[in-house]
């Protein structure tokens, strides 16, 4: 479902250039978690932000099923990732001025999928019951990623990507909050790749992939 040819991104500025990704290859399937290590620098959150379209690579290909990403404009990439990636970061990304009822809602209003069925599901597995009414800032760190994860996956993404998801959180808290994102990945059959420092969660996910010298091995 993901496709990823020789890709490459330099950035560059007047003093100095950083070839970031050097043809990087990479393919996941249907259904596929993965787990996107390498040191601090490497460029997973760059190799995460070209496939998200938030970014443009120099060359190379991303392909997200018969579309080819690096081939479309800034609206076109913005209609995918509204409507067909489901994205979470370490710093959580909600909508401070919403509440969690509504940040939940928010992509799947959006991309015109909104189905409250799902979402109720999504917040009885994400144990936000009690919280729908809140602000963010009136959540911890664990509820506000908690409820991250159900805004990205209220859309049924076929391809969920994440950034150091847990980066913010308590071991505990990263360990419950990372099954349960693999557990509702499963139930809805999207792909799934997160980038991450910890070997421990990596081990969760069915595969791990290391970037490193610009290269996928
Ligand atoms: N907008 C930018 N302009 C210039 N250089 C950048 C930019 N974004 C990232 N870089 C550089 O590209 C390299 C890769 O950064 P990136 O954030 O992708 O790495 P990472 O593997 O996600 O790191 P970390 O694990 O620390 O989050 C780094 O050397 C970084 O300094």
């Amino acid at each position: 479902m993901l496709d990823i040819q020789n890709l490459t991104k330099t950035y560059r500025s007047a003093q100095e250039q950083i070839a970031v990704l050097r043809g990087v290859c990479e393919h996941v399937s249907a259904g596929e978690s993965v787990a996107l290590t390498g040191e601090s620098g490497s460029g997973k959150s760059t190799l995460l932000h070209l496939i998200a379209g938030l970014d443009e690579a120099d060359g190379g290909s991303i392909r997200l099923d018969a579309t080819e990403v690096t081939a479309l404009a800034d609206q076109g990439r913005a209609a995918i990732r509204r409507d067909r990636l489901g994205l979470i970061f370490q710093q959580f990304n909600l909508i401070p001025s919403l509440t969690v009822a509504d940040n939940l809602a928010f992509q799947s209003r959006l991309a015109g999928r909104h189905d409250s069925q799902w979402q109720n599901e999504l917040v009885d597995r994400l144990g936000l019951g009690n919280l729908l009414k809140r602000y963010p800032e009136q959540l911890s760190g664990g509820q506000q990623q908690r409820v991250a994860i159900g805004r990205a996956l209220a859309v049924r993404p076929p391809l969920l990507l994440a950034d150091e998801p847990t980066g913010n959180l308590d071991e505990a808290t990263a360990d419950d909050v990372t099954d349960i994102a693999l557990d509702l990945v499963k139930r809805t059959g999207c792909a799934f790749l997160m980038a991450t420092h910890s070997t421990r969660l990596a081990a969760k996910l069915d595969r791990t992939v290391r970037l490193s010298a610009g290269l996928i091995s």
